[in-house]
């Protein structure tokens, strides 16, 4: 069923839902458009429209081939739309779930160009802030590049930021994804171009491994592993791209490397990944049963290597990790199928620091013992206690329905001052 966006653009049929709205396959004057038309309830919030215009002229000027290009905004009566390039192809997010694991040149070859797309928005002075798989768009009819990966690009830019206003929220919260949120942001500092660069690189260790370094449970649990744990080596990963990847999921904002040398670092270690397979690494265990049946994941390992006891964080029914799931926006309906956002208040720093250790998920070689034997059990049975208390701290904490971001008077894209390597 066609409708009419503005004068200008019809839409024909539905892409794709997020939770601010749905992304329509429109024909403009010049040729096919994608139409993100924001939900109707934020659309006519005229605070909301008038900043929605305000941002237009950053959207608008970042024109850059591995970055979506916003073509117009639409603003008529109740419908509110950017009017985007169209990408002939499918999200990353999509692609990761059809392959489970990408060969490590098409990973690095897919962050490269993500790379590059937000070195030019840190040039114009944007931080995207939700760097994850659902905002790459692999563009299909695009030429053939490393690994056999089309061109990948960086969409939604400045729709967290222009819901992310002051009005709506205050400085003491945070809003994003979980599994890709820094350190810095659920302590409570600005965000900076860097926490898009640590978001690519947990993408990036997403892609190799099938799962995120710090994802898995409740939100708040995650939030505190981003600022408590260490992320644990992958089994097989080439040593230089795992210092790539340590450097930039430092807990420092100011020891990751920016963008446009992230992308240059990748591009080098290009031609040492041709011909290798994706790694061969299981997922965390998650199909370890407590004692009332519920499935749990168990975490093996602490971040420095040491072997530690495994402590349980709630999975989800399957044993296959749950990203964090509240709404973006106040109010959204579960018009996507998948969960994306989480929206909670900056913990205090007891809340951080309590019982977190030995919660970070430690990949095996595949083949490699479980740790999930008798002994180990009972361990992580006995820890499940203390963790359980933590999380009802933390869920308490996450009181979710609270409305959580950062101002945007903190959303300057000063870069990084720094590329002095660190571990975290
Ligand atoms: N420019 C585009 N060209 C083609 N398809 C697009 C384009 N932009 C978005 N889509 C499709 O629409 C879907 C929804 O996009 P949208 O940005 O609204 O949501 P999301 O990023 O998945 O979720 P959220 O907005 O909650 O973060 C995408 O997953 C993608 O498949």
């Amino acid at each position: 069923m066609a409708r009419k966006i503005g004068s200008r653009y019809t839409a024909h049929q539905i892409l794709g839902r997020g939770s601010a709205g749905t992304v329509w396959l429109g024909e403009g004057p010049d040729g096919p458009v994608a139409v993100k038309l924001l939900r109707e309830d934020l659309a006519s919030d005229e605070d909301l429209v008038g900043r929605f215009v305000q941002e237009r002229t950053a959207l608008l000027g970042l024109e850059h081939p591995n970055v979506v290009s916003v073509r117009d905004l639409v603003v008529d009566g109740n419908d509110l739309a950017l009017v985007m390039d169209l990408v002939r192809g499918t999200d990353l997010r999509t692609r990761l779930e059809r392959e489970r694991r990408l060969a490590p040149e098409a990973a690095v070859s897919i962050a490269a160009d993500v790379a590059d797309g937000l070195a030019a928005a840190h040039a114009s002075g944007v931080v995207h802030r939700d760097v994850k798989p659902e905002n790459i768009l692999l563009d299909m009819q695009g030429p053939l590049g490393p690994g056999g990966s089309h061109p990948a690009l960086l969409t939604d830019f400045g729709v967290a930021k222009l819901i992310d206003t002051p009005k709506r929220t205050r400085a003491t919260k945070i809003i994003g994804t979980p599994d890709y949120l820094a350190p810095e942001i659920v302590e409570g500092l600005p965000p900076r171009a860097s926490v898009d660069i640590y978001a690519l690189a947990t993408v990036l260790y997403e892609l190799l491994a099938g799962f995120t370094p710090f994802g898995g449970g409740h939100p708040g649990a995650v939030l505190r592993r981003h600022v408590t744990e260490s992320v644990v080596p992958l089994p097989g990963i080439p040593e230089e791209l795992w210092q790539l990847l340590v450097q930039c999921l430092a807990k420092a904002p100011a020891s990751r490397l920016r963008a446009s040398e992230l992308a240059a670092r990748l591009r080098e270690q290009l031609p040492t990944l041709v011909g290798m397979p994706p790694l061969d690494v299981d997922e965390p265990d998650g199909d370890l049963s407590g004692e009332d049946g519920t499935p749990e994941r168990e975490a093996v390992g602490r971040a420095d290597g040491a072997a530690s006891e495994g402590a349980a964080v709630a999975g989800s029914p399957g044993g296959r990790a749950r990203r964090g799931a509240v709404p973006l926006v106040p109010g959204a309906r579960p018009d996507s199928n998948r969960d994306t956002h989480t929206s909670m208040r900056v913990p205090a720093p007891d809340e951080l620091a309590g019982g977190a250790h030995g919660t970070a998920r430690a990949p095996r070689a595949a083949g490699a013992p479980r740790p999930g034997s008798a002994r180990n059990r009972a361990s992580a049975r006995r820890r499940r206690v203390t963790l359980g208390a933590a999380a009802v701290v933390l869920a308490a904490a996450a009181g979710v329905g609270a409305w959580v971001a950062t101002s945007d008077d903190d959303a300057g894209a000063t870069p990084p001052s720094r590329t002095a390597p660190a571990s975290p």
